[in-house]
């Protein structure tokens, strides 16, 4: 199977925060920009794989910045590695101050999807061809944050398999 370029998945989209994207701090409520982190990495997932896509995990959301109602964000995306049939996203979040044109890293975000095939299973994918510093090292660095996903997933696997429905199943 073919490799591709971390550019062939790339997706970029700017746009402006409405007074319904706001939370109590009268800055963007972080559960509106999950969504679109999700979003817009999906489609780099479908790009790279041109399959569909499930996301199996959001692995890290970091908040370095609030985001204000002057400011003007703008998600990057793409998929930094992949696994056989799992695709890394890292998407950057920038915000610009449309008044002075200063510009920060509001969050960044790692997630992973999984590309399915026409029975809904999961089907592999192209390996990922790095080429800017960014993407080497998001590449280079990738492999160990699969391991300890799959230690965590294998802890919530565990965890799930203690839980009870107990409570669900008396209230309804
Ligand atoms: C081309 C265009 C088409 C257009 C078409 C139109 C459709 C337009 C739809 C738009 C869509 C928008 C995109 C929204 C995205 C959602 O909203 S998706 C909704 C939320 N996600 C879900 O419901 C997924 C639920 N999970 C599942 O269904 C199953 O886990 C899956 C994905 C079928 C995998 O099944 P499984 O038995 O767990 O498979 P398994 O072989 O154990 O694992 C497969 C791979 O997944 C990895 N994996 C599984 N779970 C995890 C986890 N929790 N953490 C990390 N890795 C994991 C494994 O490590 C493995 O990786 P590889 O070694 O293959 O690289």
């Amino acid at each position: 199977m073919e490799s591709k370029y971390c550019r062939e998945s790339r997706v970029i989209r700017t746009s402006r925060i409405f007074p319904n994207d706001m939370n109590n701090h009268n800055t963007l409520f972080g559960g509106r920009l999950i969504s679109d982190v999700d979003q817009v990495a999906s489609i780099s997932a479908a790009r790279h794989s041109r399959r569909e896509c499930v996301t199996v995990s959001i692995d890290s959301v970091e908040f370095l910045h609030p985001v204000r109602p002057i400011d003007s964000v703008c998600f990057e995306s793409y998929v930094t590695w992949t696994g056989t049939s799992s695709m890394e996203v890292f998407v950057k979040i920038i915000a610009e101050d449309l008044k002075s044109g200063e510009c920060k890293i509001a969050a960044t975000a790692l997630l992973t999807f999984v590309a399915l095939g026409q029975d809904k299973r999961p089907i592999k994918v192209p390996s990922v061809m790095p080429e800017t510093e960014e993407e080497i090292k998001l590449h280079e660095t990738a492999p160990e944050r699969a391991k300890i996903r799959n230690q965590k997933r294998q802890i919530s696997k565990d965890l799930a398999g203690f839980l009870t429905m107990k409570t669900f199943n008396e209230m309804n």
